[in-house]
């Protein structure tokens, strides 16, 4: 039977769809931000000298390990993420993929990154990316239905990935390691409480507990997204203190620029309550991290 040229191309566009609603499932815009700060991670542990082959094998294995988080996250959310209009279309919900095939995609993606991780850049490194799986898994994912306090244990999870890129240096978890980590925790609330408040009606219609579907004033979520934001911009310096390096005063000053910003907005969000000022500190947490990866990055060079 011979393959008419349009046939062949149905196939091939079909096949390309299903590769697309895979790679969809592993949520690939945040894996981007995040094995960049892995990365940038690895390159402040070793003060910009990173053996850069132990780094390729942790963002690889972190990547994998991160993948199989999201893919289980939404196996998990397939029926919730039905009720909300931001969600619905994704490949569980709109039944493109089956929740069987998913789920063993997924772990595939785990297992595969554990032991790569393990094999590679040494055990430490792989049990923090099994705890973060779990942290993001089995505890943030059914918690977003229970407790606003949920967006905290997403932080610790979101956050951790930093320190898998330090251990893979083999470098002693000190203060700047502590600083880093607590850059990333504190950016993901106004980062988050930014895109609650713009996405309330689809998380209250889901039943999930965000802050702002607890107190739909938005008060709370203002203040917290304030808190955050001061203190980010305060641990944001601390990788350049007693740092014996030229670049240090202009990388506090870079630093400080960065977090008022944020802050700034926080509070412009704080007073308005509306969609328009979410906006603005979504944008503004999405340029904020990769600015801020930048500087730590540069300052050994400067
Ligand atoms: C409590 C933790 C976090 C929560 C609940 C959260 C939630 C979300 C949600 C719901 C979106 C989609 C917004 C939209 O569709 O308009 C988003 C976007 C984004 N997030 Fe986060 N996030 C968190 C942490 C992180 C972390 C740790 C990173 C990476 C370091 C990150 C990077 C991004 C990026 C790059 C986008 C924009 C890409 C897109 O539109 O999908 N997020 N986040
Ligand atoms: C190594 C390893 C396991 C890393 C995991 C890192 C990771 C993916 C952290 C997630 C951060 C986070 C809470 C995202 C929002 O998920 P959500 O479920 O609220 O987003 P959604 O509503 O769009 O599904």
């Amino acid at each position: 039977m011979s393959t008419t040229p349009l046939a062949f191309e149905q196939r091939r566009a079909g096949r390309m769809a299903i590769v697309a609603d895979y790679v969809e499932l592993t949520k690939p815009k945040i894996a981007v931000m995040l094995l960049a700060a892995v990365g940038v991670s690895g390159c402040v542990a070793t003060w910009g000298q990173p053996d850069l082959w132990r780094l390729f094998h942790a963002i690889v294995g972190t990547a994998l390990v991160a993948a199989s988080s999201c893919v289980w996250n939404q196996c998990i959310e397939r029926r919730i993420d039905l009720l909300m209009k931001r969600t619905r279309d994704r490949p569980l919900p709109s039944g493109r993929i089956a929740p069987r095939s998913a789920a063993m995609f997924g772990a595939a993606l785990g297992s595969s990154g554990v032991a790569y991780l393990a094999a590679t850049v040494g055990w430490q490194v792989a049990a923090i990316g099994a705890v973060t799986w779990l942290l993001y898994v089995v505890v943030y994912t059914p918690m977003k239905q229970a407790s606003p306090w949920n967006t905290a244990v997403g932080a610790v999870a979101g956050a951790l990935p930093l320190l898998m890129g330090w251990a893979a240096m083999g470098a002693a978890f000190d203060l700047r390691a502590a600083a880093l980590f607590a850059i990333l925790f504190f950016w993901q609330f106004p980062h988050f409480m930014a895109i609650a408040w713009i996405y309330r009606k689809d998380y209250a219609a889901a039943g999930m507990q965000m802050l702002p579907v607890v107190d739909p004033t938005g008060i709370r979520a203002g203040r917290q997204a304030i808190g955050a934001a001061l203190a980010l911009t305060l641990v944001s310096v601390v990788p350049f203190l007693n740092a014996p390096l030229d670049g240090a005063p202009w990388c506090i000053a870079a630093a400080l620029a960065l977090g008022f910003g944020q802050l700034l907005l926080a509070v412009r969000f704080s007073v308005r309550r509306d969609d328009r000022s979410a906006r603005h500190l979504l944008w503004a947490s999405l340029v904020y991290l990769p600015a801020m990866l930048g500087v730590l990055l540069a300052f050994p060079i400067l």
